[in-house]
């Protein structure tokens, strides 16, 4: 739906050359939820920017629907654009304007009839939970209802794509969340490809079936968000995923690995998919001549799926313990927590 070829983007100002974007290779599929995360200066805005060519790439090729944007005419370049929709962190909606008219405003631009124009925006403003605010102005309204706003305004073209630009960023934690579920109710019910952009873990934890991680204008990984969250190999990927899944010890687990009892030894299990139905604790206990003593453990949902680790302290006879852990790593993906409490 989206193929980014090696799309690089340099500005030039003042005799300086920054690399905005550095040679990015990525798929978006049709039907996906895709995020881009990364820090301020990651180049996430102007990768964004690139799919409805606000910015043009010094180098490399897009293409949406196969076509390749760069060679299209002016004209064509106007139809691809007609079907992708964006939003923005600050829903640069037109504030001498009712709600209405921001909704209409794309189809009286492309010269669509009053009566389809009303017919149109009074289905997309029922669809955002807007049906009430039809005559209020910008500024009587919510952040959270802004962005709704946003959000019908770009679906009034019947785009195929919609690009989201940090469109949660400026909200709380509660109207993000409901950002999130209409972002996908709108995937659902309009099944349109949605690619956002953020600095939220969260918002991609929540939302996207894939995540791309930039750094320095470079997709320094990228994968489904089970895959990426489960086994992130970059160090900047890590501390991403830190930031929604707290896997630091607690000082009194740390303790207990710093100071272990005779015959003891500490474990970190990884529970993935399937494996988090294992009741494989009390299976070792009754199996083996070991005591089990959970120390610390979470889990969290990933796209519907259970992930999470529990760190185990087994206590008992070398040779017991040894017989338990080879019958755990036959079970679930397992390793020894050394002294540091990794
Ligand atoms: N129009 C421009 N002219 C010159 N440099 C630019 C321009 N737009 C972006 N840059 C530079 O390109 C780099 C990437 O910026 P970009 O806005 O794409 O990053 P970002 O990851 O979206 O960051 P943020 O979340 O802060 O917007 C930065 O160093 C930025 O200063």
């Amino acid at each position: 739906m989206i193929d980014f070829q090696h799309v690089t983007k340099k500005y030039t100002t003042n005799d300086k050359t920054i690399t905005a974007v550095n040679d990015v290779n990525l798929v978006v599929q049709r039907g996906e939820i895709f995020g881009v995360i990364g820090f301020s200066g990651a180049g996430k805005s102007t990768l964004i920017r690139c799919v409805n060519l606000l910015e043009r790439p010094t180098e490399g090729k897009i293409l949406v629907n196969q076509k390749d944007l760069l060679t299209l005419s002016q004209k064509e370049l106007r139809d691809v654009r007609r079907k992708i929709g964006m939003i923005f962190q600050h829903f640069n909606l037109l504030e001498s304007k009712t709600v209405f008219h921001n909704v209409g405003f794309p189809l009286s631009l492309a010269g669509v009839p009053k009566q389809e124009i009303k017919r149109k925006v009074e289905s997309l403003l029922e669809f955002v939970g807007l049906a009430d605010k039809a005559n209020h102005y910008p500024e009587q309204l919510s952040g959270g209802q802004k962005q709704r706003v946003g959000i019908a305004r770009a679906l009034a073209t019947d785009p195929e794509i919609l690009l989201c630009d940090e469109a949660t960023s400026a909200l709380d934690p509660q109207t993000t969340s409901s950002i999130l579920d209409l972002l996908r109710k709108v995937r659902e019910e309009y099944h349109i490809t949605i690619l956002m952009i953020t600095h939220e873990m969260q918002v991609i934890k929540e939302i996207c079936d894939k995540v791309a991680v930039m750094e320095n204008g470079k997709v320094i990984e990228e994968g489904t968000i089970f895959d990426v969250f489960s086994n992130p190999k970059q160090q900047t990927t890590r501390n991403f995923v830190k930031t929604v899944m707290n896997d630091e010890l607690p000082a009194s687990v740390l303790e207990k690995i710093y100071h272990p009892k005779d015959n003891s030894k500490v474990y970190r299990l990884i529970f993935v998919e399937d494996s988090t139905e294992i009741p494989l604790i009390s299976e070792v206990a009754k199996k083996f001549d070991v005591h089990t003593n959970i120390l610390f453990g979470q889990i969290i949902e990933l796209q519907h799926q259970p992930f999470g680790n529990l760190i185990v302290e087994l206590q008992g006879a070398t040779v017991e313990i040894e017989a338990a852990y080879e019958y755990m790593k036959q079970r679930v993906s397992i390793e020894e927590v050394k002294e540091n409490g990794y």
